[in-house]
């Protein structure tokens, strides 16, 4: 009878009637904002999985892409209450159907789902905002847990993909954890207290002003578990890992891309740094020890850039350095880097100094107890299950075998079905190796003393200006044909 337009105006008066009387306030949250999609709405729906699995009685059950656990999530227009602070409030999950579409850039789905928050008008300004964001931080915690971590790595060189992104991921499934590394227990400790400082530290490093992220150098023999602390460092904070590979990277500005597109809660990995740039192919030379005798920085102040000769790599050490560093690094939050290297020695002091690499940390041929986790881990070797004399045996050898873990793992794991047979070949394989080292050392030691020797005999033949010098300039020569035929 009435006119639509009456009706619809009647409508909003009676609605506007009911919402004075109302003590509630609702708070749509719908799937499609517009035409993005909404991220409060997956997080509430993440956020609701978990304490809807223990009480609801109709679920929906999903498992998405990526992921190795189920997902729980309120069936069609039901309703679950929760609470916060003390503060009860309602969601209702509900799901209308969409009226057609005249004309739409993207298809949309057939149904319009969205949560719906109830909250008491007077609680509103209490946890709303609190509420919210608390919502927002348990689901990408809820995220983490249920999906796989990711390895990401920028191997493509700068070439993005169909998203614009530089970075190729596969699921990252590494087993190696704290447990299985075999590093001296207190270390250990200490390095486990310092990641969970860091990922507990949001606060701190905002109190103290400082960007959310942490460096660690990890250096040492290859074989000593540097890869495989990463992955435990992944496994242990649940981070994803970046894996930079530098001599893909073109250019400076390239770098910071990549660095632009990484998430927060991940480990930026550069593996053998030392390696990635290339120190020995400058015009510089080696120096007469085999150390390089200048930095990445001084061909970056000459002008010149690393790598250049080869390939238009032109990566300067300030371009790396304001990756790690710079007010570029803190467009995320929450990051790690790590860098490897064999040759802590041949790395630029600026790399070194205090402050750029919080922790360095010298991972080493495999030590007694490094060596009980070991035993423990591939043979299941617990205390007290090997013999007293064999244990101190493999005490007294094991420092001076000088072997890495990855050695010793090698002896165990191919007599892993016989414990007895496999301990006594790892013993009998660090008695050869320290027989080996105690005999290069007495060879070291006196080549060192030759040496020493010739050098005096030299100084002796320069000082008295005698005509030997012919012979030197020989012996000179000789050498320098030595080292490359070493080479
Ligand atoms: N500390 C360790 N604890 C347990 N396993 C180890 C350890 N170190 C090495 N291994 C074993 O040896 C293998 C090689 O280790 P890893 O790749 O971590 O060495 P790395 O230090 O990264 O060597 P590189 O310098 O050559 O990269 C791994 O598969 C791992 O099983
Ligand atoms: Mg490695």
């Amino acid at each position: 009878v009435f006119p639509p337009e009456v009706r619809f105006a009647s409508a909003k008066l009676l609605n506007k009637i009911f919402h004075c009387f109302s003590s509630y306030c609702y708070f749509d949250v719908t799937e499609i904002d517009g035409v993005n999609t909404n991220e409060l709405y997956n997080a509430v729906q993440l956020y609701l999985s978990s304490s809807v699995s223990i009480t609801g009685n109709r679920l929906s059950l999903t498992r998405a892409v990526n992921s190795s656990g189920f997902t729980f999530g309120l069936a069609n227009n039901d309703s679950i209450s929760d609470s916060f602070n003390g503060v009860s409030v309602l969601w209702e999950h509900v799901v209308t159907q969409r009226q057609a579409q005249s004309f739409s850039w993207r298809p949309l789905p057939d149904e319009k789902r969205g949560f719906t928050l109830r909250i008491k008008k007077k609680d509103k300004p209490l946890i709303l905002n609190s509420y919210l964001d608390y919502i927002m931080d348990k689901a990408s915690d809820i995220r983490r847990k249920n999906q796989d971590r990711l390895l990401y790595t920028n191997s493509r060189g700068g070439s993005l993909d169909s998203r614009g992104h530089p970075w190729e991921s596969v699921p990252f499934k590494h087993p190696s954890t704290f447990d299985t590394l075999a590093l001296d227990p207190t270390r250990k400790k200490e390095i486990m207290e310092d990641l969970q400082d860091f990922a507990n530290g949001q606060s701190f490093y905002h109190k103290t002003g400082r960007a959310w992220k942490r460096g660690y150098l990890l250096y040492g023999p290859p074989g000593t578990g540097k890869s495989s602390m990463i992955a435990a460092m992944a496994n242990f904070l649940g981070y994803d890992i970046y894996d930079l590979e530098l001599t893909e990277v073109h250019n400076n500005s390239e770098l910071r891309k990549l660095l632009m597109k990484t998430s927060s809660k991940s480990i930026i990995v550069i593996e053998d740094i030392d390696c990635s740039i290339n120190l020995t192919n400058r015009n510089n030379s080696p120096t007469a020890n085999g150390s390089v005798s200048r930095s990445y920085y001084d061909s970056e102040i000459r002008g010149g850039c690393v790598g250049a000769e080869e390939g238009g790599n032109t990566i300067t050490l300030s371009g790396l350095l304001n990756f790690t560093d710079g007010l570029w690094s803190c467009c995320g939050s929450e990051r790690i880097f790590v860098f490897t290297t064999n040759h802590i020695e041949k790395l630029d002091p600026a790399l070194l100094r205090s402050g750029r690499m919080d922790m360095h940390i010298f991972m080493s041929y495999c030590s007694f107890p490094a060596l009980k986790i070991l035993l423990k881990n591939y043979l299941g070797c617990e205390e007290g299950d090997l013999e007293d004399s064999i244990l101190k045996q493999l005490e007294e050898v094991v420092d001076v075998a000088r072997m890495t873990p990855a050695d010793i793992s090698e002896v165990l794991i191919k007599n892993r079905r016989k414990k007895e047979k496999a301990v006594e070949e790892l013993l009998e394989t660090m008695k050869l190796r320290a027989e080996m080292n105690a005999k290069n050392g007495v060879l070291r030691a006196k080549v060192e003393e030759g040496e020493e020797e010739q050098e005096e005999q030299e100084k002796r033949a320069l000082d008295s200006e005698s005509p030997k010098e012919e012979s030197e300039i020989e012996d000179g020569d000789n050498s320098c044909k030595e080292e490359e035929k070493i080479k």
